[in-house]
């Protein structure tokens, strides 16, 4: 597998790029190699593979992360259609705490997202009948299955989305704003990613 490797302005925040073989049958492509992510010092042993089919463009999911001890880092593809996907960083004292970073992930870009624990992850949907596969290094854990409103002033991302076309569950209707968040994670400095 070679694997063009990008921070974005969050550096724990990686876009991957994994090489693909086309030849006159198709395509192949190693998605994931976890000897080569650890070279490239994501050294994370992913426990569950998630696979979510969404119907609308418009779909938005998010933003969600796992609290202690089932935090979650995440490598998330497209392999139908395309995301508008996002990271907000909410380790308390961090420098960058409160913000957030995005990018388009998509089938036709064949690009990846890794989001270390410590980001809210989520995304919205930029074509009808997108599936996204993605990689966490936790299993699930209701209990610890915790979020921030998508749309939290404080935090102003930029969704290609209007509060009117967002498709949303109740439940990330209803999620707290960063201010009545608990500090469910903390900064370390120059920690490896995880
Ligand atoms: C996440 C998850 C959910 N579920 C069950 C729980 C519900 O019955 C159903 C839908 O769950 P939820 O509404 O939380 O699914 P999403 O809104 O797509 O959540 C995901 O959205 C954003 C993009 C994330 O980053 C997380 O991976 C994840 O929270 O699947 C499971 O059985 N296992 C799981 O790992």
């Amino acid at each position: 597998m070679t694997v063009g490797v990008q921070p974005l302005a969050i550096p724990e925040v990686l876009i991957v790029s994994p090489d693909k073989h086309d030849d006159q049958r198709g395509f192949l492509s190693e998605t994931y190699s976890k000897p080569h992510m650890a070279e490239l010092g994501v050294g994370i042993d992913f426990v569950q593979d998630n696979h979510s089919f969404s119907i609308s463009k418009g779909t938005l999911r998010g933003l969600h992360f796992q609290s202690s001890p089932f935090a979650q880092a995440k490598l998330v593809r497209v392999v139908r259609g395309a995301i508008f996907d996002v990271a907000v960083d909410i380790r308390v004292g961090s420098p960058t705490f409160g913000r957030y970073v995005s990018k388009l992930i998509s089938a036709d870009a064949w690009n990846q997202i890794f989001v270390p624990t410590g980001f809210a992850h989520g995304f919205v949907t930029l074509e009808p009948q997108t599936e996204v596969i993605y990689k966490v290094s936790s299993r699930y854990s209701p209990e610890h299955d915790k979020g921030l409103l998508w749309n939290d002033p404080d935090i102003g991302i930029d969704w290609p989305v209007s509060e009117a076309e967002a498709v949303l569950s109740d439940k990330d209707k209803g999620l707290p704003m960063l201010s009545q968040l608990p500090d469910y994670f903390h900064y370390e400095r120059s920690r490896s990613k995880s």
